[in-house]
């Protein structure tokens, strides 16, 4: 049986009449391909990902496994539909954190048809991706088991000044995550979900490695999702944090040319976390965590 996912935080959703992502209980995520290229196009680019012996592993492993396309019976109630078959990111993750960046100045390719640039441009002009190189498209951050997540709204996530990004980026990794907007995030979590040889800083470092040399593909319109769990964190067995790329309808052929426009956002957003992550006193306090893992266990001890 089919559901609708917990954790999804941008995208087109499924709901009555509405066309969207489904996740089984096996760790799959089946997203509908959309009846336009753009179905076609992201199918297309699977294929030819998880195919191509170019890529290495240390790269395929921010991509979401494939595994094929199958009919299943779609959200809208319009019968059985073509579904890519993904790997569920989130499955096993325990109350995660997300958020969905979506990487590029530009959303649009260059080949695409005249209208479809202009409602792109309109997006991206509306939103941090023309002076940022990118823009949050959505996010959930857990605050803790009685007040759940805090999930903004689409419009207010997108409509989003650089400083805004900035403070959203550190309150994805605060313990005070939603209290009045004038508080300052503590960035409680930043140097062991941001930070670290494992670290999101790391895994972003190393994908720009690889697209400052890679020019098989240009990734417009592309999403990185970053997850981690802060309820690992509080046990201090570590966030699990990790990066995954995702949404490839409007992935082309890069013939030789580096994808600039993907690698230029990508730097944009390493400048961000890395200064989030080296200048401290921008944050409400400093060595915070300990204090929120001795305040956690203590609760759990039942001695306050
Ligand atoms: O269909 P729309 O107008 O809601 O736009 C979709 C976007 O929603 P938004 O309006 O920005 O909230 C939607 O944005 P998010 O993923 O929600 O950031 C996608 O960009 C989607 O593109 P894709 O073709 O599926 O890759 C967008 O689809 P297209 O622009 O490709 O039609
Ligand atoms: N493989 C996946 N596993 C879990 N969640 C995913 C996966 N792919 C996408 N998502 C969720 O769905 C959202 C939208 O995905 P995306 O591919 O961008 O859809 P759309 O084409 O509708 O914009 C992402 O922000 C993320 O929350």
């Amino acid at each position: 049986m089919l559901k609708i996912p917990d954790h999804q935080v941008a995208g087109h959703k499924a709901g009555v009449g509405k066309l969207g992502p489904l996740i089984d209980d096996s760790g799959r995520f089946y997203k509908p391909l959309q009846g336009d290229e753009r179905g076609s196009n992201e199918a297309a680019f699977y294929t030819s990902f998880s195919s191509n012996t170019k890529i290495p592993d240390h790269i395929t492993r921010f991509f979401p496994k494939f595994y094929g396309t199958q009919l299943v019976k779609a959200s809208d109630g319009s019968g059985m539909q073509p579904h890519l078959v993904l790997q569920d990111l989130t499955f096993n993750r325990v109350n995660p954190s997300v958020m969905d960046v979506k990487i590029g100045s530009r959303t649009w390719a260059p080949q695409v048809l005249e209208d479809y640039i202009n409602k792109c441009l309109k997006k991206d002009r509306e939103s941090s991706s023309i002076y940022l190189g990118f823009r949050l498209s959505g996010l959930q951050v857990f605050e803790d088991r009685e007040s759940g997540f805090w999930k903004p709204g689409k419009a207010e996530v997108k409509s989003l000044s650089a400083d805004e990004v900035r403070l959203f980026l550190k309150k994805y990794v605060s313990s005070n995550t939603s209290s009045a907007l004038d508080s300052k995030p503590d960035c409680a979590f930043a140097s062991i979900v941001y930070g670290g040889s494992t670290g999101i800083l790391s895994q972003l470092l190393e994908l720009k490695a690889w697209f400052e040399d890679q020019t098989i593909y240009h990734f417009y319109s592309c999403s990185i999702l970053m997850i981690f769990e802060k309820e690992l964190a509080l046990s201090g067995k570590g966030p699990c944090a990790e990066i995954k790329l995702v949404d490839f309808a409007h992935v082309f052929e890069g013939k030789g040319v580096i994808d600039h426009n993907f690698l230029g956002g990508l730097c944009s957003l390493i400048k961000f976390i890395s200064e989030i992550l080296t200048t401290p006193e921008d944050c409400a306090a400093d060595d915070l965590l300990e204090d929120v893992q001795k305040s956690h266990i203590y609760s759990e001890n039942g001695s306050v």
